[in-house]
């Protein structure tokens, strides 16, 4: 879709980038494709219960490695057993992409460190259905210091990026709509971020998504 105002890629801290409309919309359609069948059963789209009691409003599920608070495990073991899916070749492959596509948008490459070493083999597809948010959290049951990266399908949403000091203030929100990118590594790597809000009905209309999903990309840094 054209934009009446271009929105150019932007470093929202040292090491973490905005690349807006980074997929196209037939990339955007694969990937919803994709979505679809991993969101299926067994090891599919389930809701993660908090050991607190309480319940995520976005629903997930994931691919190489099934996360549940707090750790990683190779089958769903808080859902149904089933031995975790693949982490498909092509989807390293993209987040390579997507790294570098994040380095040449930033002004300065070195806050992203070298080129991630190993391959990522995780990823997290999030669904966040009406009024589903995301508290303010950092992605830490990692074992590799490798820049997370981003992929935003559907609806747009409030990006909310702090620092790495805490979940409070300041904090940057960025707008990220279907297609866009986002990668946060080096200094920013465990910076807290959520998502607030979601702006129903604003997912381009050729897609067919009603809602939206989030892929979030990841090195384990487990064997
Ligand atoms: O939905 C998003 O954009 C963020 C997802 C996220 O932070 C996560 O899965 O850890
Ligand atoms: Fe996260």
């Amino acid at each position: 879709m054209d934009e009446l105002f271009p929105r150019p890629p932007a470093e929202v801290a040292p090491g973490a980038v905005h690349v807006p409309g980074w997929l196209d919309l037939a990339a955007q359609a694969r990937l919803l494709d994709a979505c679809r069948t991993w969101a299926m059963p067994p090891a599919g789209l389930r809701t993660v219960r908090m050991p607190s009691g309480g319940s995520m409003s976005v629903r997930t599920v994931g691919l190489g490695w099934h996360w549940f608070p707090y750790g990683y495990s190779r089958t769903v073991a808080d859902g149904d057993g089933a031995p975790v899916k693949p982490f498909p070749a092509w989807l390293d492959r993209l987040a390579q992409d997507a790294v570098r596509a994040a380095r040449e948008a930033a002004a300065d490459a070195a806050p992203f460190g070298p080129a991630p070493a190993a391959p990522y083999d995780t990823a997290a597809i999030n669904f966040y259905g009406p009024g589903a948010r995301m508290g303010m959290h950092q992605d830490r049951d990692e074992r590799s210091d490798a820049p997370i990266v981003s992929l935003s399908l559907g609806d747009g949403c409030v990006f909310r990026f702090g620092t790495t000091r805490g979940r409070e203030r300041p904090w940057t929100d960025v707008e990220l709509r279907s297609g866009d990118l986002f990668v946060f590594g080096g200094p920013a790597r465990l910076a807290y971020h959520g998502v607030p809000r979601t702006h129903p009905d604003t997912a381009p209309p050729g897609l067919g998504l009603t809602g939206r999903l989030n892929i979030t990309l990841r090195v384990s840094g487990l064997d």
